[in-house]
């Protein structure tokens, strides 16, 4: 395994969705870590990770889809995108909505890509490309509303059937994560690289299919954040010796 990547060792707590979003809104309001900061950690792991894990170390040439949505895990996949493109992968980017659709944060990474020159569009229609070697999944992440419809479900549907490894930032889109409840339809990934804590849906006992191996990576919440009042967590130093680590 990679220098960037370690097994854990450790039995690190395991938070629901409400706790996760608390976390988040801890580090805005109260630690005044913006969510600029936040994605670009979140996708810089990522974008570690594909390369780290499936690429032996290069994405050089290689062909990587990009799906992503107009929320935070869209915004996360996009970081990873634009990393990916700097160190020589061909990246293509698929998205849920026209630009205008994005919130703020996920909308700059857009323009960024844009200015870059990275191929970025509407996934309308999905391609039909016979020499991807990977596919991103930044489509939903936990702010998922029932049963993925429209342009998310179809490219849910498309990277199923692509037969290549499929990595999935936070969640497989479609996956509950609190309770482990697949919605239909769902991602399923190769691996899941999760966001700075596990989430109790990804422990599901039927689970593992759709996550595939279990990640999770560091975007630098402050140990003195899991212990304030609310969250009531024990700090946890699960990034002890890496960003990443890996847990199933
Ligand atoms: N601190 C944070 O808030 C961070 C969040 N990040 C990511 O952001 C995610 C949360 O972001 P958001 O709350 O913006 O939302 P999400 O990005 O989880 O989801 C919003 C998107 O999902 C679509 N959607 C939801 N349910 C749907 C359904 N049933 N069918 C079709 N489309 C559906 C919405 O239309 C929208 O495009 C996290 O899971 C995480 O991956 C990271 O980017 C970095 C930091
Ligand atoms: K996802």
């Amino acid at each position: 395994m990679s220098t960037y990547i370690k097994n854990s060792h450790t039995d690190s707590p395991k938070i629901n969705t409400a706790q996760m979003i608390e976390v988040d809104r801890l580090m805005m309001d109260e630690y005044h870590i913006g969510l600029i900061q936040m994605m670009e950690n979140a996708g810089r792991c990522l974008a570690i990770l594909v390369k780290e894990r499936f690429f032996d170390g290069d994405v050089e040439g290689k062909n990587i889809v990009i799906l992503a949505g107009t929320g935070g895990n869209g915004g996360g996949a996009l970081v990873a995108a634009r990393r990916l493109h700097n160190w020589g992968a061909k990246v293509q980017v698929y998205t849920t909505a026209e630009e205008e659709r994005f919130t703020p944060i996920p909308l700059h990474q857009y323009r960024i890509l844009k200015r870059m020159g990275v191929s970025i569009s509407l996934a309308e229609p999905l391609p039909e490309r016979e020499n991807i070697d990977a596919v991103l999944d930044g489509i939903i992440g936990y702010s998922l509303k029932g049963n993925p419809h429209g342009i998310a479900a179809a490219m849910i549907h498309w990277a199923n059937s692509q037969k290549v490894p499929i990595v999935a930032l936070d969640t497989p889109s479609g996956l509950d994560l609190t309770t482990g409840e697949f919605y239909e339809p769902i991602i399923k990934a190769s691996a899941t690289l999760t966001l700075a804590l596990p989430k109790k849906g990804l422990f599901a006992c039927e689970t593992k299919k759709v996550v595939g191996e279990l990640y999770v990576g560091d975007i630098s919440v402050p140990q003195e954040l899991y212990q304030e009042k609310g969250l009531g967590l024990k700090p946890t130093n699960i990034f002890r010796y890496s960003d990443i680590i890996r847990l199933y």
